[in-house]
């Protein structure tokens, strides 16, 4: 197989346990290069869980998780950050008291393989600043880089979480849940700046907003009880009744 055919992310044989309680079972899924995938199905299907099993935040009894070929499996959360993988969070993960610039050096940082130097740590402040204004702008909120986030609203910090993500310059992004909580025209707002990510990057969304995430998606993944259970096109995924069952409550 050539490395373009290769999946972006390829899930295999995928499974967790917490005690007695099967979250994930053999879950197995192949998202393509540049891929919309969406992952849809009801509250405690696993649906974060199995991002926390890509990302490596939990760990996995069995299966594999590659990325553009590379197994992650075994790998600390940080490196599995190097290689390309991004995150945001259904519940936000920011430093409240931090700037927004300030929170998006932080994510920088937790990327760059540092190494202290006193010559060119001025440079490198400077251009981990230039870098990270950049990614602020690219969603809007440059004139907001030194306001602190507990001077935010809460869809300028669901802003400020992608350019923490996109600032990584991730080739997977997984995004959960990016519009929950947010009035209709944040999620507007959300909805473009998704539909601006070039598609050298894969992404791969849990959501709710079903409108939103039909037009965005172009291949969607139901997960019911830690099971993957339909997958396939919108229209595919739409008209299967089990769909509607597990999920659409008809
Ligand atoms: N660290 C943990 N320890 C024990 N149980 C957990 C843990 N994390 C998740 N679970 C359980 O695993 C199941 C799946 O949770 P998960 O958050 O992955 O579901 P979800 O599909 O993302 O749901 P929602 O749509 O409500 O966010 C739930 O029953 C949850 O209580």
């Amino acid at each position: 197989m050539s490395a373009a055919a290769a999946p972006a992310l390829a899930v295999e044989g995928l499974a967790k346990r917490f005690g007695g309680l099967t979250v994930t079972r053999d879950v197995s899924l192949a998202v393509m290069p540049g891929e919309r995938r969406l992952i849809i199905g009801p509250n405690g299907a696993g649906k974060t869980t199995l991002f926390n099993l890509i990302t490596g935040e939990i760990a996995a009894d069995a299966g594999s998780v590659r990325l553009f070929g590379q197994e992650l499996l075994g790998l600390p959360t940080r490196r599995r950050a190097h290689l390309g993988l991004a995150r945001t969070y259904q519940i936000l993960t920011l430093f409240p008291r931090e700037t927004l610039l300030h929170n998006v050096v932080l994510a920088l940082l937790g990327l760059a393989p540092f190494r202290w130097d006193p010559w060119s740590a001025l440079a490198c402040r400077r251009a981990l600043r230039e870098e990270a204004l950049e990614a602020l702008a690219r969603v809007g909120l440059a004139g907001a880089a030194e306001r602190t986030v507990a001077e935010t609203s809460y869809g300028e910090r669901r802003r400020l979480e992608l350019a923490m993500a996109l600032a990584q310059r991730p080739r997977v992004l997984l995004l959960d849940e990016p519009l929950a909580g947010l009035s209709q025209p944040e999620r507007h707002a959300i909805r473009e700046l998704l539909e601006a990510i070039p598609r050298d990057v894969t992404i791969v969304m849990i959501e709710h907003d079903m409108d939103v995430a039909l037009a965005f998606a172009e291949r969607i993944t139901v997960l019911h009880f830690g099971e993957v259970i339909v997958e396939g096109t919108r229209a595919e995924v739409v008209a299967d009744p089990r769909t509607r069952e597990v999920y659409l409550g008809e």
